[in-house]
């Protein structure tokens, strides 16, 4: 694996997920692996879990890390060519991202879209500039589209909470929220499943109020519905998310009806485990009483971030040592 950008670099999800459910079980097996190499974490947005647990999950392989907050602590970067630098960008990232390839052997970015133009947002441009200009492998840590850490961490959390016979009904259900989010999440965590779906893992439907559908390249072979009641019947996974409209490019719709999930929507599931990748916001996205509820599997599913970003630089390292 040279580049973890989406669910297509990755060859078979069932084979992934029990790789990373073996580093669980031994995490320090590899940690020669990764000696004398280092892994640049690259971030232009905030995070938490995902800062710590790949960090976490680098020292587990014996790497060194840096971690460079170039939001807060970088030069102000220019991602257009052909332009005179002139105003207040301070950096090209044709030489910021080719010298953080001088002094890392692994390097993981991440950059959130501005929600103001799609077609800019869905070209990953800023993202496609970093991986072609640093020359090293790279990580996504959530980029304008996708967030493939968090979704290979989710259907490793699924898989490791699923003890029955058959497969699983996972639901993606839109939730309410104050501000315009991405869909990076939500797009991300729709072509794992449907990928999942295809490997004959899981049975997937995506739910949300109509102006909020997915771009269609991340929905194949979904079952996709406005329905939040009868979606609810029978699920085993509820994966609660937010997001904005992709019709109407970062835009939020008034929604008449009530789409937080609490304990009373939670009964009509087949005692279903709740999901979401944080931060959440209580009681607007999501209802108190669930997260402190024993359906919950929020903090165990970021827990096991580290798996994913281990099982991901696993598979770079030992590619780079070929
Ligand atoms: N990395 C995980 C999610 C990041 C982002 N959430 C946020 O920006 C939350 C912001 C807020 O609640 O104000 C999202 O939904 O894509
Ligand atoms: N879920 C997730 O990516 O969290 P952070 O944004 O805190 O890294």
């Amino acid at each position: 694996m040279n580049k973890f950008f989406s669910v297509k670099d990755v060859p078979n999800i069932g084979e992934i997920v029990n790789e990373a459910l073996a580093l669980k079980a031994a995490p320090n097996a590899h940690e020669a692996l990764g000696k004398h190499k280092m892994l640049g974490l690259v971030f232009l947005n905030p995070s938490l879990r995902t800062r710590m647990s790949t960090q976490k999950a680098a020292l587990n392989l014996g790497m060194n890390v840096i971690v460079m907050n170039m939001d807060k602590d970088g030069w102000a970067l220019e991602t257009q060519d052909g332009v005179v630098m002139n105003g207040t960008t301070v950096e090209h990232i044709r030489e910021a991202a080719a010298v953080m390839g001088e002094y890392c052997d692994i390097l993981g970015l991440r950059s959130f879209p501005k929600l103001k133009d799609r077609e800019e947002d869905y070209s990953e441009d800023l993202f496609n500039k970093f991986m072609n200009f640093c020359k090293v492998p790279v990580v996504s840590l959530e980029s304008a589209t996708r967030h493939p850490l968090q979704s290979l961490t989710d259907i490793i959390t699924i898989t490791e909470n699923w003890s029955k016979p058959g497969k699983p009904k996972v639901v993606l259900a839109w939730a309410p929220h104050v501000k315009a989010l991405p869909q990076a999440v939500p797009n991300s965590f729709s072509e794992w499943m449907c990928q999942a779906q295809a490997e004959g893992l899981i049975d997937f439907t995506v739910v949300h109020p109509s102006g909020y559908e997915l771009a269609e390249e991340f929905t194949p072979g979904a079952n996709i519905s406005n329905n939040l009641t009868e979606s609810l019947a029978d699920a085993d996974f509820v994966y609660v998310k937010n997001w904005s409209s992709y019709k109407e490019y970062g835009q939020v719709y008034p929604v008449s009806e009530n789409w937080m999930l609490d304990n009373e929507k939670l009964a009509l599931t087949n005692d279903a485990k709740v999901m979401h990748c944080l931060p959440v916001r209580r009681d607007l996205e999501l209802a108190s009483e669930i997260l402190d509820g024993p359906n919950s599997l929020v903090v165990k599913e970021a827990g096991n971030r580290v798996w994913a970003a281990q099982v991901v630089l696993k598979r770079m390292l030992e590619e780079l040592s070929k």
